[in-house]
């Protein structure tokens, strides 16, 4: 089944062409990952596809409906959720409180549900669960990745975008993002990636997408496109 659909986006910021008539699909259950170097126009890609900038032409669906003009809040209701890039956690506030302040705005979700969904947090993300009564702002960049993706989750949405999880974290941290990421599609969940770290995400995704310049450059599965020879001598550095 198809949950989101991007066609034929194009975004500007004034004289700044971000997108050019970029499409893209993903499918349910499906890892998809756009790559792509800085300024390739990835992030517009999901701010797009959650309104939060404004579109010159073009339309998304996700689950079928059009989307392109549903405001924000909206979009992430119908379940669409957007973990944006930098994490942007509450550092003053606990781990738990800030997990819980992920349901806020969401009528959707009844207060009883709330801790059911805490506790499924606390399955995947273990961690978490131990530092719950922790400060966010005491916690390391990876566990703070965690704790962003995490609150994402408690929208419980079929689809969740991840603005570059991996940026800033220790290879060994990556890793374990990465995994996660894997987990979390295993409970049912949809995954679009967006990464600078084009191998890892290659590796892990189902199929990806190469953004240059705002547009589409090349498309394919993960595995092809990690041995594409231009994506390997453009994104995965000489010696791979
Ligand atoms: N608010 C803005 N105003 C003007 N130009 C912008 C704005 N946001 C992004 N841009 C420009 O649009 C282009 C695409 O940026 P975007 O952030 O989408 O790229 P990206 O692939 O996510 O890059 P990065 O990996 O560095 O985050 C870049 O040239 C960027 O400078």
């Amino acid at each position: 089944m198809e949950m989101l659909k991007v066609q034929n986006l194009s975004v500007n910021y004034g004289y700044i062409t971000a997108l050019t008539n970029a499409s893209i699909e993903v499918d349910k259950g499906e890892i998809i990952t756009l790559i792509g170097s800085n300024g390739a126009g990835k992030t517009t890609m999901l701010m797009s596809i959650s309104n939060l900038v404004q579109k010159n032409q073009g339309q998304i669906f996700f689950k079928e409906k059009n989307i392109s003009k549903v405001p924000s809040h909206k979009i992430v209701k119908n379940g669409l959720c957007h973990v944006p890039e930098g994490r942007k956690i509450f550092p003053a506030l606990t781990v738990y409180e800030n997990l819980w302040l992920g349901t806020i705005g969401n009528q959707n979700i009844k207060k009883k549900d709330v801790q059911e969904l805490v506790e499924k947090q606390y399955d995947l993300f273990p961690r978490l669960k131990e530092r719950r009564n922790q400060g966010g702002g005491s916690l390391s960049g990876g566990e703070q990745q965690m704790l962003a993706i995490a609150r994402g989750l408690m929208m419980d949405p079929d689809l969740i975008m991840l603005d570059e999880p991996s940026l800033g974290l220790a290879p060994i941290v990556v890793e374990e993002i990465f995994e996660l990421i894997l987990k979390i599609r295993d409970t049912g969940k949809t995954v679009l990636l967006i990464e600078q770290n084009a191998a890892m995400a290659l590796s892990i995704a189902d199929r990806g997408y190469v953004l240059q310049n705002g547009r589409i450059a090349l498309q394919g599965k993960g595995i092809e496109l990690l041995h594409n020879e231009d994506v390997k001598r453009l994104y995965l550095g000489a010696d791979d």
